[in-house]
């Protein structure tokens, strides 16, 4: 190649390097402005809550209720009813919580019932049941949620002839285990900011599936005007300064007392007996009379001491979820390796 003919490859090459930039450039500027249909989904994909929710016509709730038929009811709270459901042309069974209308009317306008739900869907843990989706109407919320059988723990602990017995110790410290480490991942990996207060953790609200793990249910969803069914579940303070992290950690205090005593809450009048008796080691008067004690009892005096703390009087001095939920993740490996006798 001459010095000519070495020019004029050299500028066709600098020259072409030029065009391809333009031409990078110009198609960038492009997909900014339009958005492929590609692109698109993938923005919002980003948002895993807005990716998630689904929003459900009435009448697609209508038909998967059977018209709301009573006989598909499979629990009534304070808050609203609870049907088992199927959508049409789908096999799953899923949990239709219809919130009572009374509380729709008294919150109207408090919040932003789509936007909730649709942060709430985005919760993904093994011991969280997975909301799925909502409806909404004027004066009807719905939440759409997983259905998780067989029962609710408060069902099994006070309920079921059998529940004592089908939950041994070990079955309750693993399912303790799990409600910490639900609550733990709503106050401190849900992708609300400050993360999600549960509002009011209680046996009822912990579901038990077929191999006995535990999954929180109806978290973050606060109707105002709602007092039956809290009371005994959270602290003094709820009732002036509203639910907390350490409400929701007295709260759980409340859970594992049930578990260790077999008795319910009776609107705090657990924490009043139960508590001086596990400081003073009381355990024959303490635990769960329908269930052998086991011979080791570090295990008990750990769990008993977790509870104690969660639900002290001052909310400064609770643990965090983050705590408990270590010491009781803790207290299983060690059951794993040592057991209980
Ligand atoms: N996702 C679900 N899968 C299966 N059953 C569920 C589900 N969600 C709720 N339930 C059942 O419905 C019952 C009623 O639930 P809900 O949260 O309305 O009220 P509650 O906890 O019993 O009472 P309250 O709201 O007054 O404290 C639950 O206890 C549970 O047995």
């Amino acid at each position: 190649m001459n010095t000519a003919e070495e020019i004029a490859y050299n500028f066709f090459l600098s020259l072409l390097a030029i065009i391809i930039i333009f031409l990078n450039i110009a198609l960038l500027l492009s997909c900014r402005k339009n958005p492929s249909p590609e692109t698109e989904p993938e923005l919002e994909d980003s948002s895993p809550a807005a990716a998630k929710a689904r929003a459900y016509q009435l009448s697609d709730i209508d038909a998967a209720t059977d018209g709301f038929n009573p006989l598909r009811i499979i629990g009534q709270g304070s808050s609203g009813t609870v049907y088992a459901a199927v959508f049409p042309g789908d096999d799953d069974l899923v949990a239709v919580k219809r919130i009572h209308p009374s509380l729709v009317l008294l919150n109207a306008g408090g919040f932003e019932f789509s936007s909730v739900i649709k942060t709430l869907s985005s919760a993904h843990h093994p011991n969280i049941a997975p909301v799925l989706g909502f409806s909404q109407a004027p004066g009807e919320r719905i939440v759409v949620m997983e259905f998780i059988g067989i029962q609710n723990l408060n069902h099994l602990l006070h309920e079921s002839p059998d529940g004592a017995s089908l939950l041994d110790w070990r079955r309750r410290l693993t399912i303790a285990a799990g409600v910490a480490r639900g609550i733990e991942y709503l106050h401190e990996r849900m992708s609300a900011p400050g993360g999600t207060i549960h509002g009011c953790v209680k046996p009822s609200k912990v579901l038990i599936d077929e191999r006995f793990r535990a999954k929180v249910c109806d978290y973050g969803i606060r109707f105002n005007g709602r007092r039956r069914g809290i009371v005994g579940y959270v602290d003094a303070e709820y009732w002036n300064r509203g639910a907390s992290k350490e409400s929701d950690v007295y709260g759980f205090g409340v859970v594992l007392l049930e578990l260790l005593t077999g008795r319910k809450s009776e609107e705090g009048l657990l924490v009043k007996w139960a508590v001086p008796l596990l400081k003073e080691m009381r355990f024959g008067e303490v635990l769960d009379p329908r269930l052998v004690a086991p011979s080791d009892m570090k295990m008990i005096v750990r769990l008993g001491k977790v509870a104690s703390a969660c639900v002290g009087n001052c909310r400064m001095s609770r643990p965090t979820m983050v705590q408990v939920a270590a010491i009781l993740n803790c207290l299983e490996l060690d059951h794993d390796r040592f057991g209980f006798d």
